[in-house]
C-alpha cells in the first residue's frame, strides 16, 4: 500500500491531559528530545528513507527509540531502531558484524537486514538499524501480566505473528491504537512521545530471540567499567575488577531463570553496594581474597567477607516462599541448579555446556521447558 492509496492515513490519538502521565511514564524521558544524548524526533506517518512509514512504537533503551514501520517497497513490517547520534550508537552494528560473520546458528539472535543514516535539526547523524518486529520483552510480559515482578530484563523479546497485514487500522486493532504527546522542540518542529504497543497473549509465538549487543564484547576484552546496567543481573566478580566472561553470563542467566521460576527478581536494587548486600544476604559471604578489591560507589563492606556471616534470607526460604506448592524433589532440583550458577567463585561457575547436561536443569526443563 503507498501513501497515495491510503488517503486518510490513521496516525493514532493525542491524549488528554488525565492520561498523558500514563504516555509519558511508558514512554521515552521526555528530557532526552532536549539534553544529553539525544533521541531523534520521530511522528508516527513520518515516511524515513523514502520507504518506511512509521505506524507504532516499540520500545526505547537507553540508546534509542525503536519504532514499528511499515516498508512501503517490499510491503512488511520492520522494526526501526533510532540510535541517539554519536559513538554511543555505533558499537551495537560493530558487534552486529561480528556475530553475522562468526556465529553460525542467529536463529535466536536479532541481527539487522539494512541501516542508514537520518539527520536531526542538529545536523546529528542517527544510525538506524532494520530489524524485523519481535514482540514483547519478557519484562513488559511480567508486567502485564500483574507478577510481583519489576523486570528490567528487556533483551529477551518473545515472537509475534503479525505476518500478512497490511492496512494500519488491523495492526491497530491488534496492537492498540498510538497513544501519544507532544513534544515542542527547540528547532520549531514537533516530536511524539508514543505509548508502546501492547501486545495480547494470543499474537505470542512460542519462540524467543536475544536481542541488543550494544555493550556485547569479545571474551577477554578488557572493560571499564566491568559492571552494565542493570546492576540486578550482573556477576559479584564483575564489582571486585574481575572482567566479564561466560562466566558471568551464567549468572546473569540464572538470575533470569530464578526471575521466571520464582516470580520476582533475586536481586533488584538499583546500586552496586545494595546489590552487593542482597547477594550476600540470599547467598552468604563473599570469597575472603576478594577483600578490597570492590570497585564502585562508596569502599563495600567487610562484613560481605566475613566467613562467620551467614545468610539472613537464604535461598532455599526463598524458594519455599515463593512456590510452597512444588515437591520436594523439584525444589532440591531448583536449590542444586541455582546454587551451582550462582556459585561465587567465576572458576568454579557451571558452564554452559554443563548446565545442560546437568541432571537438576534437565529435570526442571522436562516440567517447564515444553
Ligand atoms: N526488533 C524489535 N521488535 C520489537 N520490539 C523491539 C525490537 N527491538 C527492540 N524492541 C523494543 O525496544 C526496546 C529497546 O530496545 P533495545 O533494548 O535494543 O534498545 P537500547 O537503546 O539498545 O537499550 P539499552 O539501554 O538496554 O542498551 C526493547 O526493550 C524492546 O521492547
Amino acid at each position: 500500500m503507498s501513501l497515495e492509496d491510503n488517503p486518510l492515513p490513521d496516525y493514532g490519538d493525542f491524549v488528554g491531559s488525565n492520561d498523558k502521565f500514563e504516555v509519558e511514564d511508558l514512554a521515552e524521558p521526555r528530557e532526552r528530545y532536549f539534553q544529553g544524548l539525544l533521541y531523534y524526533p520521530i511522528c508516527i506517518g513520518d515516511v524515513l528513507d523514502q520507504r518506511y512509514r512509521i505506524e507504532h512504537k516499540l520500545g526505547h533503551g537507553g540508546y534509542s527509540t525503536v519504532w514499528m514501520a511499515y516498508n512501503m517497497q517490499t510491503k512488511c513490517d520492520v522494526a526501526l531502531k533510532i540510535h541517539v547520534p554519536g559513538s554511543e550508537g555505533e558499537n551495537e552494528p560493530n558487534m552486529q558484524n561480528e556475530i553475522i560473520l562468526n556465529v553460525q546458528d542467529t536463529s535466536n539472535l536479532l541481527t539487522y537486514k539494512n541501516s542508514f543514516y537520518v539527520r536531526d535539526y542538529n545536523s546529528q547523524n542517527h544510525l538506524v538499524l532494520v530489524f524485523p518486529v519481535w514482540g514483547p520483552s519478557l519484562g513488559s510480559c511480567f508486567r502485564q501480566m500483574s507478577t510481583s515482578a519489576h523486570l528490567n530484563n528487556r533483551n529477551v523479546m518473545w515472537g509475534i505473528c503479525l505476518s500478512n497485514i497490511y492496512d494500519t487500522d488491523t495492526k491497530y486493532k491488534y496492537l492498540g491504537r498510538p497513544q501519544k504527546s507532544k513534544v515542542y522542540l527547540r528547532s520549531g518542529s514537533i516530536a511524539e512521545m508514543v505509548a508502546p504497543i501492547i501486545v495480547s497473549k494470543d499474537l505470542l509465538r512460542e519462540t524467543v530471540c536475544l536481542d541488543d549487543f550494544g555493550h556485547a564484547i569479545r571474551p577477554g576484552t578488557s572493560v571499564t567499567p566491568k559492571f552494565h546496567s542493570p546492576v540486578g543481573y550482573c556477576a559479584p566478580e564483575l564489582f571486585h575488577d574481575m572482567e566479564p566472561g561466560f562466566s558471568s553470563d551464567i549468572w546473569s542467566y540464572m538470575c533470569l531463570c530464578s526471575e521466571l521460576y520464582l516470580g520476582f527478581r533475586l536481586f533488584w536494587s538499583t546500586g552496586s553496594p545494595a546489590i552487593v548486600s542482597e547477594i550476600v544476604d540470599v547467598l552468604g559471604s563473599l570469597p575472603e581474597h576478594w577483600k578490597g578489591y570492590y570497585r564502585d560507589l562508596g569502599t563495600g563492606d567487610d562484613s560481605w567477607y566475613d566467613q562467620s556471616r551467614k545468610p539472613s534470607d537464604p535461598l532455599q526460604a526463598m524458594i519455599m516462599r515463593a512456590r510452597p506448592e512444588i515437591g520436594n524433589t523439584e525444589r532440591s532440583h531448583v536449590l542444586s541448579m541455582m546454587s551451582k550458577g550462582f556459585c561465587y567463585l567465576p572458576e568454579s561457575r557451571l558452564s554452559a555446556e554443563e548446565l545442560q547436561q546437568d541432571a537438576s536443569f534437565r529435570a526442571i526443563m522436562e516440567i517447564y521447558g515444553r
